[in-house]
């Protein structure tokens, strides 16, 4: 996959405040990144510096292996931003505020219909902005955000606003746009929706990259100490359980979930061979996104 980003040490500071700071990260053809963190964490900072809208403080930002001081137009050119409250004229029909982005970015306008035709928004190509729904306008935004045919779409929490079944549409509709290659960077507060679609998740707090790996390296980095026990005979379990050394455990129906330094998996099938209690399951507990993202922010 050809590297389409490399971003070394940047830094944005805004007088005395840091909004990012010392951020390196690569993106390649491809990804699809989820861009997490509270608010203030440096997200949009982050967007609007990749985006070439305002110079990094320092450290340096490479375009397809170009350095951009020397080439802001390859960034421009293949880099799409799409804020969280863009702003369209509402008198103007969908075509026709595509076209205006279109000449604005120096863009085939030509290929208005068929952008709008992977937005699903074909039906409404004349139909006034003003009119539409926020799912209807953030379509409209995704077409606008493909204009320039960009190797990378920035998206600052592009499903804000937008309810259930509209942000499933939107979530679709991006992995859409990631299966022809597009990598896309999104950042959101929804978790849930964030490790459904994305093969990266990139961790910010105040102002530092925390985490950035693929969900599953991350859960194995993060491995919890808890094992859940479940086995055929509950209370002979919960005694011997009770006897063992160091360990804390707490039971939920007919599983046991037991926390302990140390791994004490084999050691606990022993006991429990010896005592004639069959096992049925016996595993670490998955961590998921949310227990990842509260322990990174946990941590001083
Ligand atoms: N133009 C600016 N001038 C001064 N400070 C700014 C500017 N833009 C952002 N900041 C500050 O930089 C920090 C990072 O803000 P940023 O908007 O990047 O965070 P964020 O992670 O996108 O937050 P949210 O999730 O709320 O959108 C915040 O403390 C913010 O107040």
């Amino acid at each position: 996959m050809e590297k389409i980003l490399e971003i070394h040490n940047i830094t944005k500071k805004y007088g005395d405040l840091t909004a990012v700071d010392d951020v390196s990260l690569d993106i390649y053809e491809g990804d699809l990144i989820g861009l997490l963190g509270h608010n203030g964490a440096g997200k949009t900072t982050l967007f609007v510096m990749l985006a070439g809208l305002t110079m990094q403080t320092s450290g340096n930002i490479k375009v397809c292996g170009k350095n951009i001081e020397k080439n802001m137009m390859d960034l421009k050119k293949n880099i799409s931003f799409l804020p969280d409250n863009t702003l369209y004229y509402e008198n103007l029909t969908a075509k026709q505020n595509l076209e205006y982005f279109s000449e604005l970015a120096d863009a085939d306008k030509s290929k208005v219909p068929e952008l709008l035709e992977i937005v699903g928004m074909s039906k409404w190509a004349d139909k006034k902005v003003g009119e539409f729904s926020k799912g209807m306008t953030q379509r409209i935004g995704f077409a606008q955000a493909l204009v320039k045919d960009p190797k990378v779409i920035f998206l600052d929490e592009p499903t804000s606003g937008l309810d259930p079944k509209a942000r499933i549409e939107m979530n679709l509709l991006l992995k859409k746009l990631n299966e022809k290659g597009i990598a896309i960077v999104i950042s959101s507060h929804v978790l849930s929706e964030i490790k459904d679609i994305c093969s990266k998740i990139a961790i910010m707090k105040q102002g530092k990259l925390v985490a950035y790996n693929t969900l599953e390296n991350l859960c194995k980095q993060e491995k919890s100490n808890s094992i859940l026990l479940e086995t055929k005979d509950v209370e002979k379990t919960a005694s011997i359980l009770k006897s063992i050394k160091d360990i804390s455990f707490f039971q939920q129906d007919d599983v046991f979930k037991i926390t302990s330094e140390t791994d004490i998996r084999e050691s606990l099938v022993s006991i429990l061979n010896e005592n004639h209690v069959p096992v049925l399951t016996l595993e670490y507990e998955k961590e998921d996104l949310y227990d990842i993202f509260e322990k990174y922010y946990q941590v001083a």
